[in-house]
């Protein structure tokens, strides 16, 4: 039994973690905390005083002895001062409201600040993870204004207690037991609330997949990820029973919840009335016995409802400080997140320099949870200035490959070394600064296409004849200088006056942000695969010239975008099964020839 006591007080206490909430908040919102915790000093010292005042322009109204005039003039002074008293409180409540909605503000855009930085410097792999996404979700429903409610909470759990003093020491003058009784009865409600509580905690975690799923399915019907497809294949009213059927299994689970917690709350809610007409009832008596006087049973009778409600809004307040604490404990579980590879390390730059290139060297790859090994022993020799393309069936392992390129993934076993130095040996943010990659699913940035470009190295000084230099090398300014407002024009049409581009212009675009950074390895993932056989021809042509001293690697199904390449990777199973020239390839007769041979360009 005590075992199962410190077991609970333990999880308590765990989840309440409240030192942890009120340094969070007192080092972001210091001057407005200080400002918050005087105000409401000032604000009870306010009402006690009014209170006070009030009862003094009783004594004065009913007190004899005086003249008229004297008397009118007590009274007046005491109503004058009331009236200020009075005024003062409610010009002290009105502004600590402004401040604690200053201080929630400031605490939520914080939280919100530090949740989006969490995310921006996590590894790549938690991307490609579910419990990540579960994490997100439970952190972003928890909202960013919990711990701020948690303060406020606090602060009125604060109020309570001093007027429960207050009123207690009233209170034990008549009988010392009746706030403990009082307070037995009220006890269960709040061990009640903490057990739902924990409850509904258990259960926002275990269901936040299927909450997930539902948000998936409605992101689908409203936003323009699927706008063309639902309606080219009638998919909407399907998307939405299926979300609808979700929804209305969660909520009858969630309400079946609601309904026990209600149900035991009524019960427990009964024993605290129980409790308050029991400590009545026994002062009724004491005063029949005439062991109470009429006064003090008066006293009581005003006083003890008082702190009745006063311990129900303190129950209240620590479920809520609770129940907001389970909140907050799903944002710092978020911020728990651990990056495996570690961004310590060497800078490139100290090694820099161009002419550099990158070696694969028998790399295997698996990805994490995963028994499948994606890529098998493979090595490959990208040299600076030189074009290597890698070819191969559909879930060959090239995107894979080119992950691990950006060290979005680390080999299972071999090494990738950039001018010689392994690559895990650099700080992960330098290297990736030396990728200037073209991903098959791109990114259209809705930002104008000066940005769009410019995310290439936003560590550069923003230049508009760089910018253009590098459009041109992707042969994306012809379309560009047509736009309204050229480099200036919004892409993309979800804000106003937003220009929409092919998808073979936002390719060129991708192709113009990778021309422009300072990386010496550029990657082309399926680049050009939107484009029109002569731009890409026009491209390719100038590419050996614009890559200067870099080294490339490409990957295309088209024949058209590898055959020029230095030297070729042939793929298959997440093996190199053939290397060589196109030429040689072609010759050879084997799975490039199979692939390309008879293919009219
Ligand atoms: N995030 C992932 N987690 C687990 N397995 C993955 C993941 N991404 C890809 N795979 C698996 O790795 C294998 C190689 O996929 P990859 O995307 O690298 O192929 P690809 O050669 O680029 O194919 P495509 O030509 O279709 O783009 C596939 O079997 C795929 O199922």
């Amino acid at each position: 039994m005590s075992n199962f006591l410190t077991e609970k007080i333990e999880r308590f206490r765990g989840n309440l973690n409240l030192r942890r909430t009120l340094t969070l908040v007192w080092s972001v919102t210091r001057g407005w905390a200080i400002l918050t915790i005087i105000l409401i000093f000032a604000e009870t010292a306010l009402f006690f005083a009014s209170v006070y005042v009030l009862k003094l322009l009783i004594n004065a109204v009913s007190a004899s002895g005086f003249d008229v005039a004297e008397h009118q003039q007590v009274v007046l002074r005491y109503v004058v001062l009331a009236a200020l008293c009075g005024i003062a409180y409610f010009v002290v409540k009105s502004f600590s409201a402004y401040v604690t909605g200053v201080q929630a503000s400031k605490v939520s855009l914080h939280m919100d600040d530090r949740i989006h930085a969490t995310a921006a410097q996590l590894d790549y792999p938690y991307f490609e993870s579910p419990d990540y996404f579960d994490i997100l979700k439970r952190a972003k429903d928890a909202g960013s204004d919990k711990p701020h409610l948690v303060i406020v909470t606090l602060i009125e759990i604060a109020k309570n207690a001093m007027s429960l003093l207050g009123v207690g020491l009233v209170l034990v003058t008549i009988s010392w037991y009746l706030l403990p009784i009082l307070a037995l009865f009220v006890l269960p409600t709040l061990l009640v609330r903490i057990h739902f509580a924990n409850k509904l905690n258990q259960w926002r975690v275990s269901h936040t997949a299927t909450e997930r799923q539902a948000a998936y399915l409605s992101d689908l019907i409203t936003s323009d990820v699927a706008a063309k497809e639902i309606r080219v294949f009638s998919l909407g009213q399907y998307f939405k029973d299926q979300y609808l059927r979700i929804k209305l299994e969660l909520q009858s689970k969630r309400l079946k919840l609601n309904l026990k917690s209600t149900q035991r709350e009524v019960i427990t809610m009964a024993m605290a009335s129980l409790g308050f007409f029991t400590c009545v009832g026994f002062i009724a008596m004491e005063a029949v016995n005439g062991k109470t006087s009429v006064g003090d049973v008066t006293i009581f009778l005003v006083v003890f409802p008082q702190s009745f409600t006063i311990m129900q809004n303190l129950a209240a307040g620590i479920s809520i400080v609770y129940q907001n604490s389970l909140f907050v404990n799903s944002i710092f579980d978020l911020f728990g997140l651990q990056n495996k590879a570690d961004d310590d390390g060497l800078a490139v730059e100290q090694n820099s320099g161009r002419a550099k290139g990158l070696e694969l060297k028998n790399i295997s790859f698996s990805y994490p949870h995963t028994d499948k090994v994606v890529l098998k022993d493979i090595s490959i020799n990208v040299p600076p200035g030189k074009m290597v393309a890698v070819v191969g069936l559909n879930g060959a392992g090239k995107s894979t490959l080119i992950k691990l390129i950006c060290r979005l993934y680390d080999p299972t076993s071999g090494a990738i070394a950039y001018g010689g130095t392994d690559i895990r040996s650099f700080k992960a943010s330098a290297y990736r600064k030396q990728i200037g990659i073209v991903f098959q699913d791109l990114q259209h940035y809705n930002v104008s296409v000066a940005d769009n470009i410019r995310f290439g190295d936003l560590d550069k000084p923003c230049d508009l004849t760089e910018l253009k230099l590098a459009a041109q090398k992707a042969g994306a300014d012809v379309f560009i200088d047509k736009l309204p407002e050229g480099y200036e024009t919004i892409m993309g049409r979800l804000f106003d006056k937003g220009q929409e581009v092919s998808i073979g212009q936002w390719q060129k675009i991708g192709i113009a942000r990778a021309f422009y950074s300072s990386a010496n390895i550029l990657v082309f993932d399926e680049a050009t695969s939107a484009m029109d056989t002569v731009s890409e021809k026009e491209l390719l042509d100038k590419f050996r010239a614009a890559l200067d001293d870099r080294a490339a690697v490409v990957i295309s199904h088209r024949h058209s975008a590898v055959k020029y390449a230095d030297h070729i990777y042939v793929l298959s199973g997440g093996r190199v099964i053939e290397q060589g020239t196109d030429e040689e390839l072609l010759n050879a007769g084997g799975e490039y020839a199979r692939l390309f041979k008879n293919i009219d360009e």
